[in-house]
Formats: structure tokens, C-alpha cells, sequence
């Protein structure tokens, strides 16, 4: 499957240009690409169903600004700029819309799952532009079922090259600078197995509380927001075979070979997960309210903003290595970062004294410059001190949505997520969603600014039993 050749000059046509996601993360993102690529050919389009068309120039104008476009880009931009108001799930507007389209066209569905599916399902039987580019949020579908369905959706609609399942966190340099450090040391490959590693975590931890998306988050919550998507997209990077070249049919191949083997830690949802909702709190300045006395948020859904879930790779590579995913929000440290955790050796020489930690690789998940920190034993001369060895890598130009975008426009889908990886990363997760409905494992509290509800802990023989 080869990328389509790449296109002089798109249109990006954004379906819900109101919404908090073109705002805050796609405009930003186009801002960044714009500003390092003044020359890119790119026309933009908003749709939405209210008439937004006066506010969309300004919020167009001040998010490229905001990102120090180029005046001379901006007005160019700007002088394309379109703005049609269509009910996406009315008839023939949507079709009609891309229809009368020319040239690469890239639909970006920046809404919610249930919405893109229906409006897909209205560009049935239509006549498409050749070369139609799907652009599709996450969370991808509703479970594992209906995700496959909806690829099938999408297939009779373009081919799998032209569908974009979006994950920004593979815009994330960190990713391949992750990849490139991992295959590119033989310290590191010798070594990136169970018999040498005791434990990876994937931890996204974030300060930030509901930030007034309670519409979209408090039907999602953190496991199918965060550990659905982007932490299972992590830890298929972490896990793969050593790929044979960079390019994303190789890429995604391995992700669904570690994603096919992926189980819950014991196969038992109850001992492998967790999930907790902040209470008031404090963070820094900011005073916190009780997540279910945040604007819009249904106390009686019992969404949880915290969840943990240890899994297995069952491969000759990784059996019996747990790899614990956590996110949450209003947490009082931000911890984002993969941390692997080496087995100690098997015999520490007598005469050695003071304490012999474990060896840990951490590589920071953050948008931005890649840190890494890799801790090690020392001595002094035979007493044993613990050492961290700190670098940092790149300052990536662009945001990690104008990453992702910059490979959709160029139509490249290295940084998405193919079909069958998004259908086995909701099957990974869909035995716990089930327990969590059945209430087998307690939603638990912690105040916002906390570090999050005490017993968590995951050792290498994995979670504790309840
Ligand atoms: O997709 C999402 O990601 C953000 C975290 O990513 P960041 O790049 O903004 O740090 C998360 O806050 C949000 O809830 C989730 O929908």
C-alpha cells in the first residue's frame, strides 16, 4: 500500500470549525505547519451547523498569528478561506459539499464518533473526488464491533490508504524519536526483552481538570479518552519487532502484531484495572471543584477521570513483563513518560554496600523536546550510589497536530492509526469497560491535586490482588 503522490495544493475541509478541538488543536496545529512551511498550498474550509461564517475568518486569522504565520501566508489563507453551514445529517449537503470539490480533499471529521458515523453514512453512493482523504478523531467508533463496522463504512467509501484515524500522540516526536533510540543502540536491543526488563509504564498524568469539556468527557472518561487511543499507541511502539525500514505499512504491521497479543494482566479485568474521580482540591493556585460539581457533568454516569489498566504482551518477547497504563486528570504532578524498569543483576559482588536500585530508562511523553534519563548504579568507591544520566533531544518545530496533519495534507499515513489496530485496541479495553459497568471494581477518590488514590502500585509479579 503506497501513500497517493503528494498533493500541490489540498483543501482541508474541517466539519465541526466551532468545536473546541479546531480551536484549541487543529488551527494551532495548521498554525505550526504554516509557520515553518510558508509555501504550502493549502485551502481551508470550516462547516459547521450553526452560521459561524463571520467569527471563522477572525479565529483562522488570530490562531495562525497566534503561531507567527507569516503576514504574507496568513493573508493568502485568509483570501481562500470558506465557510459553509451544512447539517451533516441532512440528505445530500455533505456530498454535495465534496462534491463539487477539486484536488486532494481532506475531510477532517473533527467530532464526536456517533456524529462522523452518521455523516459518513451520508456520503454513501455519492460521487467522491478521487482522491477524498478521511480525517477521523478519536475516539474511533464505539467498541471493538462497532469499530469494525464502521471500517468496513469507511472502505466502501475510499481505500484504507486514504482513511486517517487520527492520534495526535503519534505527532509526538518523542515516538519516533523513540523508535530511532531503541533500533538504532545495541545497548538498548540486547536488552529490550523479559528477560532483562521487569516493568514498563506508560503514565500520562495530567494538572489540567475537566477545562469545560464536560460534553465530550464525561461520556468518554479516561480510559476510552486516553488509554484507548494514545497509551495503546504507545506501548505497540515500546513493544514492537525491530521494523525493517520506517514507513507506515511496516510500522502499523508491527503495532497489530504486539496489539493481536495484547491481554489484560491475568485476564481478569478486576485484577488488572482501577478507576477513581477527583474530589475538590487545589492545584498550585487554582481551586479545583469536585468533578461532579463541574458544568455539565452527570453525577449519576460515575465517569471516572483516573484509571489504571496492566496489561500482558503474550510474546516470546514479553511474557510476564506487566506494562502499566495510567492517565488522569487534576493530578498534582504531571508525569509523562514511558519508564522502563531493568531486573537487577543476578549477583551483586560481596563487599558492595549501600542500596542497589533498579536500572530505569525514562523517555518523556510531552509535546516538545524529548527528555531522557537513564538511572544506573555507581560506586564510591564500593559504596552504591544511584545515578541519572540526562539528555534531551530535538525542539520539534511543529505540534504534534501539525505533525499529523502535515502527513495527512501530504498524504503519508505513518502517524495514524490503521483499522485493525483501532479495533484491537478497543477489544484490549472492552472486558474492563464491561467490569467497570457491573461496578466489579470500585470507582475510588482522590482530591484534585493529589498524586491519585493510594495502592496502586504495580510491582513486576503485576497488580496486587484485591
Ligand atoms: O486527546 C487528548 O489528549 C490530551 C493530552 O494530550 P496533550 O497533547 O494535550 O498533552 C488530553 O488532555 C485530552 O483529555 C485528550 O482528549
Amino acid at each position: 500500500m503506497s501513500a497517493p503522490s503528494s498533493p500541490a495544493h489540498p483543501t482541508l475541509v474541517i466539519l465541526g470549525a466551532s468545536g473546541d478541538l479546531t480551536q484549541r488543536l487543529l488551527l494551532p496545529g495548521i498554525g505550526t505547519l504554516l509557520a515553518t512551511q510558508p509555501e504550502r498550498g493549502l485551502t481551508l474550509i470550516g462547516v459547521d451547523r450553526e452560521d459561524r461564517g463571520a467569527e471563522w475568518a477572525e479565529l483562522v486569522r488570530t490562531r495562525l498569528e497566534e503561531q507567527e504565520v507569516p503576514a504574507a501566508t496568513v493573508e493568502r489563507v485568509l483570501a481562500d478561506l470558506r465557510f459553509e453551514q451544512v447539517d451533516l445529517l441532512q440528505g445530500t449537503q455533505l456530498a454535495d459539499l465534496v462534491g463539487g470539490l477539486e484536488g486532494p480533499v481532506v475531510l477532517y471529521f473533527a467530532l464526536p464518533p456517533a456524529v462522523t458515523m452518521a455523516a459518513c453514512e451520508q456520503l454513501r453512493g455519492a460521487d467522491l473526488p478521487s482522491d477524498l482523504r478521511l480525517a477521523l478523531e478519536k475516539p474511533f467508533a464505539e467498541g471493538a464491533e462497532s469499530a469494525a463496522e464502521f471500517n468496513a463504512q469507511l472502505l466502501q467509501l475510499v481505500p484504507e490508504n486514504q482513511i486517517f484515524r487520527v492520534d495526535h500522540f503519534l505527532g509526538v516526536a518523542t515516538l519516533l524519536n523513540f523508535i530511532g533510540m531503541r533500533f538504532s543502540n545495541r545497548i538498548l536491543e540486547k536488552v529490550w526483552n523479559a528477560e532483562d526488563i521487569a516493568m514498563v509504564e506508560i503514565t500520562y498524568d495530567e494538572d489540567l481538570a475537566l477545562e469545560g469539556r464536560a460534553g465530550y468527557y464525561d461520556t468518554a472518561g479516561a480510559l476510552r479518552d486516553m488509554l484507548q487511543s494514545h497509551l495503546l499507541q504507545v506501548l505497540a511502539i515500546v513493544a514492537m519487532e525491530p521494523p525493517a525500514r520506517i514507513d507506515a505499512d511496516e510500522l502499523r504491521d508491527l503495532k497489530a502484531h504486539v496489539l493481536n497479543a495484547t491481554r489484560l494482566w491475568g485476564d481478569d479485568p478486576v485484577v488488572a484495572s482501577r478507576r477513581a474521580r477527583y474530589t475538590a482540591g487545589v492545584i498550585g493556585d487554582r481551586e479545583v471543584p469536585d468533578y461532579t460539581a463541574e458544568e455539565g457533568v452527570d453525577p449519576s454516569r460515575g465517569t471516572e477521570t483516573l484509571a489504571q489498566v496492566v496489561v500482558e504482551v503474550q510474546t516470546n518477547r514479553w511474557t510476564g513483563v506487566p506494562f502499566v497504563l495510567r492517565s488522569g486528570k487534576a493530578l498534582g504532578e504531571k508525569a509523562k513518560e514511558v519508564r522502563i524498569t531493568f531486573r537487577d543483576v543476578r549477583h551483586l559482588p560481596a563487599g558492595l554496600t549501600g542500596q542497589q536500585g533498579p536500572d530505569q530508562l525514562v523517555v518523556s511523553l510531552k509535546p516538545g523536546p524529548v527528555e531522557l534519563h537513564l538511572t544506573m548504579n555507581a560506586t564510591d568507591p564500593t559504596r552504591i550510589e544511584q545515578k541519572v544520566l540526562t539528555t534531551t533531544v530535538g525542539e520539534p518545530e511543529l505540534l504534534p497536530y501539525g505533525e499529523v496533519l502535515a502527513g495527512i495534507l501530504d498524504g503519508d499515513p505513518l502517524l495514524t492509526v490503521r483499522g485493525d489496530n483501532a479495533v484491537q485496541s478497543w477489544r484490549i479495553i472492552e472486558q474492563v469497560l464491561g467490569a467497570w459497568e457491573c461496578d466489579e471494581v470500585p470507582l475510588e477518590e482522590y482530591a484534585a491535586g493529589s498524586a491519585g488514590p493510594a495502592g496502586w502500585d504495580v510491582g513486576p509479579e503485576g497488580p496486587a490482588r484485591r
